[in-house]
């Protein structure tokens, strides 16, 4: 097991759960409370012209508070590595567990889809476009409830989320017909389009657009057609291909989707994306805190957790936010008071 000097005594590392590209996420432990987290390690030489995506997600993370996006509770950086503490999801991608049950039911697509709509209108009220959703990038926690992750392709134009973007990214399989043309295009609108290919997929089992060769699969996104299985209902088909419109100014816009009747149900009311409010300021678990390790009052706690978003001592007041929220005992490990 490779040991980092930066981690020690403050998380302990377990398995790998996944690489992607220029990093690795292994489960670990937070020492202080004793919750799970999984740690992101990227070697800053091994990451080249990728660097600027560190940077990129973590200044996202840090702003995009949000039940269904991965939380982010400490970022540490070393001369030769950088470390994401993040949320641990459980449940896996949302890709394998499509697979496993082979396709979803219209209420159970729906449940999963309204998570989705509510952390996707979330991020772009705040001007950030995804640019990479895909079921891959969708993960459950243990409840079952969404996270989406991997936000290194997002994009925040300086002039908002009507500027146009250029820089061609994501993969093809579920990228918007404008963006594999290289023609300018509008972050919001391609995210619409993703989540499109992400419903067909939840509704389906199987994707609208796919083959091993390029240049087909390209022929095929351009077209625009698609297969439409028996089991689908007439609404899912019309909210479909309300998403997978060739043109993006014929596409249904994330504020129409937000109120569209497949995803409110009966109910009226639209997609809420209430996010959590900055860090919630918790009472009991700050005085906790300042209990357990002494010396500062509330007050200098407040202060602390809020000056350095990613530190220690965040991640700590964040997961024991997250066992009260959950209805556990606050308890903070002797060994690691005298760090916070
Ligand atoms: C590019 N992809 C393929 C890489 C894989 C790497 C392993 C991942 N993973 C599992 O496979 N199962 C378990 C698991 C559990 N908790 C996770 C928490 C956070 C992240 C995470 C979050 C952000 Cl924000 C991010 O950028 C990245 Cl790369 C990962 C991944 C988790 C995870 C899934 C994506």
């Amino acid at each position: 097991m490779v040991r980092y000097a930066a981690l020690k005594g403050l998380y302990d590392l377990e398995k790998t759960i996944g690489s992607g590209g220029f990093a690795k996420v292994k489960l670990a432990t937070h020492v202080a409370t004793g919750e799970k987290v999984a740690i992101k390690i990227m070697e800053k030489t091994a990451l080249g012209d990728d660097l600027p995506r560190v940077k990129v997600e973590v200044e996202a993370l840090k702003t995009l508070l949000h039940q269904h996006i991965c939380g982010l509770y400490q970022v540490i950086e070393t001369e030769s590595h950088y470390f994401m503490v993040m949320e641990y999801c459980s449940g896996g991608e949302l890709f394998d567990h499509i697979v496993e049950k082979n396709k979803l039911s219209e209420s159970d697509s729906r449940r999963f889809f309204y998570q989705i709509v509510s952390a996707v209108a979330y991020m772009h009220s705040l001007g950030y476009a995804h640019r990479d959703l895909k079921p891959e990038n969708v993960l459950l926690d243990k409840d079952e409830n969404l996270k989406l992750i991997d936000f290194g392709l997002c994009a925040k134009p300086k002039m908002g989320i009507q500027a146009h973007l250029y820089t061609s990214c994501g993969s093809p399989t579920y990228a918007a017909p404008e963006l594999i043309m290289g023609k300018k295009y509008l972050g919001s609108e391609v995210d619409i389009w993703s989540m499109g290919v992400l419903l067909y997929a939840l509704l389906c089992g199987f994707l609208p657009f796919d083959d091993n060769n390029l240049e087909n699969l390209y022929k095929k996104i351009l077209s625009g057609k698609y297969e439409e299985p028996y089991w689908l209902s007439n609404n899912s088909k019309m909210l479909i291909k309300s998403m997978l419109q060739i043109d993006p100014a014929n596409r249904i816009t994330i504020h129409e989707l937000c109120r569209h009747p497949w995803i409110t149900g009966n109910s009226l009311k639209s997609v809420s994306f209430i996010h959590r409010t900055e860090f919630e300021k918790d009472d009991e678990v700050l005085s906790t805190m300042s209990a357990i390790c002494g010396e500062k009052s509330i007050d200098i706690w407040k202060k602390l957790v809020q000056s350095d978003r990613t530190d220690y001592r965040t991640a700590t007041y964040l997961l024991l936010l997250d066992r009260k929220l959950r209805g556990l005992s606050l308890k903070i490990a002797p060994t690691t008071r005298s760090r916070l």
